[in-house]
Order: C-alpha cells, then structure tokens, then sequence
C-alpha cells in the first residue's frame, strides 16, 4: 500500500514535472514560431512593397513614354493601377459601347488621343488624312491597316481565339498572328469567295428569303408578336451555314443554339473581360465552355464527314468547304484550324451580317421617303419577278447605297486594332514600340464624325450615290477595315442584304 502510494505521489510529481517541461517548451516553441511568422510577413511585405514599389515605378516611366500625346488622366489611385477601365465601365454599365466613349474623347483632346487599360496603352487615331512630310519612320494613319499592314495585338485576339481558357476560333484566319501561316490559308479561302461562287450564292439567298418570308407570314397571320431580331440571327446563319457546309444542315438548329450561346459568351467577355475572376459567373462560364466544346465537336464532325466523302469520290455540294478542304489538306493544315476557319467564317458573318440587316430595317421603318425610293427602285428593275438575279445587282443603286449608310452609321465591326512593332512619327506624334492602334480609322468614329460626314445622326443614303461619291474622303468609310486582312466576305455580305 505505502509502496503504491510512493509509486502514485513519484508518478504525479513525474507527471507535473514533465507537464511543467512540455509548458515551457510549448511556450518556448511558441515564441519561436511567432517570431518566425513574424519574419516571413516581413520578408512577404517588404518583398511585396518592392514589387509595388517597382511596378508603380514602371507605370509611371511608361506614362511618361506617352505624356505628350493627348489624353484621359487616370484619376485616383484605383486609376493609377487599372488606367481607364473604371471611366469605360461606368459607361458599359449606363448602356453606352466603347467607341460612343472615343467619341467624347475625340470632342474633348482631338484627332489622335491615348487612353489606358490596365497599363497598356491605346492610341485611337480618328484621321485618315497622310501627314504633311513623310520621313524615316513616319507613318500615315492608313498604314497601319494597309501600307504597312501592322500585326495584330496577340492579347486582344487571345479572348476571340481562347475565350474562358477554351479553344473558339483559335488560331482561325480573324485572329492567325503568324504572317507567314496566315497567307497560306487566306490565299485557299479567297479561292472560295471568288465573284463566281458569291454570284452563285444568290440562288441559296433567293430560296433562303423566300422560306423565310413564308415563316414570317405564318407567324403573321398568327398575330403574335416577333422578336426580329431572334429570326434574322437564326436567318443569316441558315445562310452563311448553307454556304458554308451545303444544304441539310442542323435540322434541329442545335449547332444554331449553341453558336448563339457561344457569341452571348465572347460579347459578355469583351464587354467585361474581368467576368472570370467571379466566383458567381463559373455556372455560366462553364455552360459557355460546354457550348464551345459541343460546337467544335459538331463542326468537326461534319469536316471528317466530307473528307470521307472526298476520298470515296461521292457527291459533295458546291460550298466553302467543297473549294477549300482538298487544298488545306494538301498543306498539311491540322483539324483543329479548319474547325477554326469554319467557325471563324461563321461567327464572322452571322452577327455581322444580321446586325446590318436590323438595323436597315429599322432605318428604313423610321423613314418613310427612303423606303419609298428603295420600293420604286425594285419595282423598276424587277417588275413583277420577285427573284433577284446577278444581272440586277449592278443596278440596284439606292439599294446599295441604304446598305452602305447602314454600315456607316452602325458599323458592326467598331474598330480595328494593330501593334507597332518600333517607334514611329504619326501625324506629328511619336508612339512608342508596342502600342495598339486604334485605327480609323475606327468606322464608328469617321461615320459620327462631322468632319466627314455631314449630319451624321441622319440616315441619309443618298451620300453614297456614285455622283456624290467624290465627297467622302478617301479611308473615311471602311466598314470592312483595308489592306490585306480586310474582310473576306465582304461581297458575300453585300450579297446577303440585297433579297431583303
Ligand atoms: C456586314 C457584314 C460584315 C462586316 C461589317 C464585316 C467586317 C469585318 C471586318 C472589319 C474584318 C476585319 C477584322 C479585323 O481586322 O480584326 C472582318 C474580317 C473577317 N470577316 Fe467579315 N464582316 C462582315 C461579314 C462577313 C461575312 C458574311 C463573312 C463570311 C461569310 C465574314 C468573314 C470574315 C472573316 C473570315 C474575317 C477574317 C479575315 C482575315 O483576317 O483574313 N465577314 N470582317
């Protein structure tokens, strides 16, 4: 018993002794421990003070590289960081685009003027006039698109190429930086749009119009109410579709559903490229990545369809792909970028092309004498056929010219943007290596611009007349951008409006 109770009293003090080691190690560790998280914050907060440091000095040596152009001044110190993003999104948010912004800034610094975005700085040059002298490195404001065709900016073609971190276009034709693979492709698919094939087009467009038209009636007569601008979408990728695959294609329109979901994605990326970074939107960007997916994995599907066809000799309809698919093959041009030439065609030609035929419609609706003369004109050249042929197209002025006011008033391309790739003197401004251009040479800046047009608000088409022409200035009006990447299918959309 007595031993036990040693045992128990020696035990306890052992227990409490080694308690009281164990605390003080514990308190000793502790201290050890703090000190060392102590050290590293402010080793993470000095090194993080200098990369601050560093980089506010970087923005401040760059901005000092574009002082002497005219400008936006970044205000407080969220702007010091994020440049002009705040002052655009402000705008984005109360219902305006990006260039209706230029245009203030156009009233307010002139001509040429820089503003910046994320420390990256934009030269908006609105003159297509040639500077006074040229000399070494002096450029004129058209060069950039044609004389000296500039690259394109890799980063801004990266969203159309890559949006949400998925393969969309690429590296299609629109959004190709290399020079070299570029031309390749570009030469096989001017092939496909040559004036021959587009004339032939205007067969596709006649029956297309007329089934739409039907439907429209139907639909009509139904007495509900239409969302026209759905149709026209669904409408214009019929077509471009057709011409582009052949007939037959997508009867249960699930490649239409999923492009459109694809282009709502892109349009809400640019508009907001920070969209990504929240974590309410990764449901939607998710669904925008599956409809990505399933869309290349359609495309690719009706491609390895037509191969086959082309290897067993069997039938293929007269379209794109029947021009170009041999040739791309013969240059050893991999799967994925034709899918991406597809859909690049696809996506370049449907929102375009639909956008320009909405806002015609409009246009016209509004006013009364200009559908007046567009109705006197097609009675004149079409009597009582309500087919257009290619021999009309020729005579169809005011046609043409109610479709080139639409695009100067609402061009769907706004703006084009281009790299310098060393210093160079533009219209009496150095900019520096590596600044984006934007040019217009941006149709949305010429076409609101009084200097160019007059009355730019009004719609008046009879400006474009060709006894007129002589009055709008040379690159005042390229709705289609110039110079070797100008739009491909340029014709083809010319061809598209003409049946409305
Ligand atoms: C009113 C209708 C259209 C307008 C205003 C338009 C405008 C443009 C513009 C401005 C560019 C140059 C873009 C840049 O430099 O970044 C372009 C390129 C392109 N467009 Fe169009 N477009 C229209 C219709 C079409 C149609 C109908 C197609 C196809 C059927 C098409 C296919 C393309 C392609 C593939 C490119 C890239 C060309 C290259 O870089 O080689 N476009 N378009």
């Amino acid at each position: 018993m007595h031993s036990l109770h040693l045992f128990k009293d020696y035990s306890l003090n052992l227990f409490s002794v080694e308690n009281l080691v164990f605390e003080k190690d514990f308190k000793l560790y502790r201290i050890h421990l703090l000190s060392a998280i102590a050290k590293k914050m402010l080793k993470i907060t000095l090194v993080c003070s200098v990369a601050f440091a560093l980089y506010s000095v970087r923005i401040h040596l760059k901005r000092r590289k574009y002082k002497h152009i005219p400008g936006p001044k970044p205000n407080g110190i969220l702007e010091f960081f994020l440049g002009n993003v705040s002052e655009i999104r402000r705008k984005i948010r109360r219902g305006k685009i990006v260039p209706e912004q230029y245009l203030e800034w156009f009233d307010n610094y002139g001509s040429i003027f820089k503003f910046e975005v994320l420390n990256n700085f934009i030269v908006v040059v609105t003159k297509p006039e040639s500077i006074k002298k040229r000399a070494c490195h002096c450029i004129f404001p058209k060069d950039v698109l044609v004389g000296q065709n500039f690259p394109k900016p890799s980063l801004v073609y990266t969203i159309t190429g890559y949006p949400f971190n998925e393969r969309f276009l690429g590296s299609s034709l629109v959004s190709e930086m290399d020079e070299s693979k570029w031309q390749i492709r570009r030469k096989i698919f001017n092939h496909a749009f040559k004036n021959e094939f587009m004339n032939e087009c205007i067969g596709i467009l006649n029956t297309k119009t007329d089934e739409f038209l039907e439907k429209l009636k139907l639909k009509a007569d139904n007495k509900c109410l239409l969302d026209l601008s759905d149709l026209i979408s669904e409408f214009t990728l019929e077509i471009i579709s057709t011409v582009t695959f052949g007939t037959g294609f997508d009867p249960e329109k699930k490649f239409n559903l999923k492009l459109a979901k694809v282009l709502e994605g892109s349009n809400e990326l640019a508009i907001n490229p920070f969209m990504t970074f929240n974590p309410f939107n990764f449901k939607k960007i998710k669904n925008y990545r599956h409809a990505i997916r399933d869309l290349r994995l359609y495309t690719k599907d009706l491609i390895l369809k037509r191969i086959e066809k082309l290897k067993s000799n069997d039938y293929c309809s007269s379209d794109i792909l029947f021009f170009v698919l041999d040739k791309l093959i013969d240059q050893n041009i991999d799967l994925e970028t034709v899918v991406d030439d597809v859909l690049s065609i696809l996506n370049g030609g449907q929102e375009t092309t639909a956008n320009a035929i909405l806002f015609c419609l409009l246009e016209i609706h509004r006013n009364k004498p200009v559908m007046d003369k567009l109705m006197d004109e097609l009675e004149n050249v079409l009597g009582q056929r309500n087919k257009i042929g290619t021999e009309d197209l020729q005579k169809l002025e005011y046609l043409d010219c109610v479709f080139k006011e639409t695009l100067r008033k609402y061009p769907p391309a706004v703006q084009y943007i281009r790299q310098t790739d060393k210093e160079y003197e533009l219209d009496g401004f150095m900019i520096p290596e590596n600044t984006w251009i934007v040019t217009n040479i941006s149709p949305f800046l010429m076409g609101r611009n009084q200097n160019y047009f007059q009355d730019p608000d009004k719609f008046i088409p009879e400006r474009f007349l060709k006894n007129k022409l002589n009055k709008i200035k040379n690159f005042s009006f390229i709705p289609f951008s110039a110079g070797p990447r100008t739009c491909i299918g340029k014709k083809f959309a010319q061809h598209a409006f003409i049946p409305y």
